[in-house]
């Protein structure tokens, strides 16, 4: 039975965290993405205006998928199109044989510019995958069953190399129990339903309920609803809504309030410095939170701020998919 580690390295600002991939005879680094179910690639196929700096797939290792295309869009109106082909992938020792590679013939400029990623790697359900007219599986899905356990894990870090492990769960990686919740599947997503919240030093998490949610790896920041978020910041000295920004905003100077919320029988918290996500501009006086409201849509989306605080257990060992969650 397979089962590997596999580092993952931040971005900077945590805004993704890209993993080392052999797909064929090319090297990449991926970002490894819980919220998408696609495998693509810079290629040798993407045109050269598009792939400067970037690790190419050689597609010449591959055997190319008749007929088969993708095409994904992101939340952030981000995106890339191209071709596939079935190639060997390893991922800290797990090797997919016969994975879908999906190689880009076109990709947005978001990813043009982010010359740290090399493409994503998704571990989101397989069921909303691109491939067209044949939908093709993730990497976790192809190696599923042939892992020691049907499971992977996250162990995101702040400004440091955390890893994804797949077939075992590293206890030496998590502090006390794991709380299990079960997911809800029927959009794709690792769907789960966060409970209440609470601000600072009530670590009661007793406040209304978060309500549906999604573990997205590939999300930098913390997404809840509105009401949440401006609960949140009447804590915050000076902060504001600042549309033109994107979002909430304050002062750099504040000290800001630990963030709670109640997941199945446990309570999770995010510090408060990881919620003081970054400054504004390079005078260093403005900050961005890295919890914000959502734009309106019906799911939270606990993105890395979240994760990067936990241990968290991606599970399919049981009759339905669940989700794990410890303290680091
Ligand atoms: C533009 O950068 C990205 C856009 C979308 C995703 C997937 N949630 C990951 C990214 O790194």
């Amino acid at each position: 039975a397979q089962e590997g580690s596999v580092a993952a390295n931040p971005q900077a600002e945590d805004e993704a965290y890209v993993c080392p991939v052999t797909a064929g005879s090319s090297q990449l680094n991926l970002d490894f993405d819980t919220g998408s179910a696609d495998l693509w690639v810079f290629a040798t196929d993407t045109p050269s205006s598009e792939s400067q700096g970037h690790n190419l797939y050689d597609t010449s290792s591959g055997q190319q998928i008749d007929g088969a295309t993708w095409d994904i869009t992101y939340q952030d109106q981000s995106g890339s199109k191209g071709v596939v082909f079935s190639d060997t992938v390893v991922v800290g020792g797990v090797t997919a044989t016969s994975q879908a590679v999906e190689a880009a013939t076109s990709v947005s400029t978001q990813f043009v510019q982010n010359t740290g990623s090399d493409g994503l790697l998704g571990l989101a359900f397989s069921s909303i995958n691109t491939v067209q007219p044949q939908q093709q599986t993730t990497f976790f899905d192809t190696v599923a069953d042939s892992l020691a356990a049907k499971l992977f894990t996250a162990d995101l870090k702040k400004g440091e190399a955390g890893s994804y492990d797949f077939g075992y769960i590293d206890d030496s990686k998590h502090t006390g129990d794991i709380t299990y919740v079960d997911v809800d599947n029927s959009q794709g997503f690792w769907g789960f339903t966060a409970g209440g919240y609470s601000v600072g030093d009530d670590t009661s998490a007793g406040g209304d309920s978060i309500g549906s949610a999604i573990a997205d790896t590939g999300t930098t920041l913390l997404y809840v609803p509105s009401s949440v978020a401006s609960a949140y910041y009447q804590n915050v000295d000076g902060a504001e809504n600042d549309s033109s920004q994107g979002g909430y905003v304050f002062p750099c100077s504040n000290t800001l309030p630990d963030f709670h919320v109640a997941i199945g029988s446990g309570v999770f918290t995010v510090p408060g410095s990881y919620i003081n996500y970054a400054p504004t501009d390079s005078s260093g006086s403005t900050c961005f939170g890295g919890l914000q409201g959502g734009d309106g849509q019906s799911l939270s989306i606990f993105g890395d701020i979240f994760l990067k605080a936990h241990f968290v257990v991606f599970d399919q060992t049981q009759d339905s998919p669940r989700l794990g969650f410890a303290p680091q």
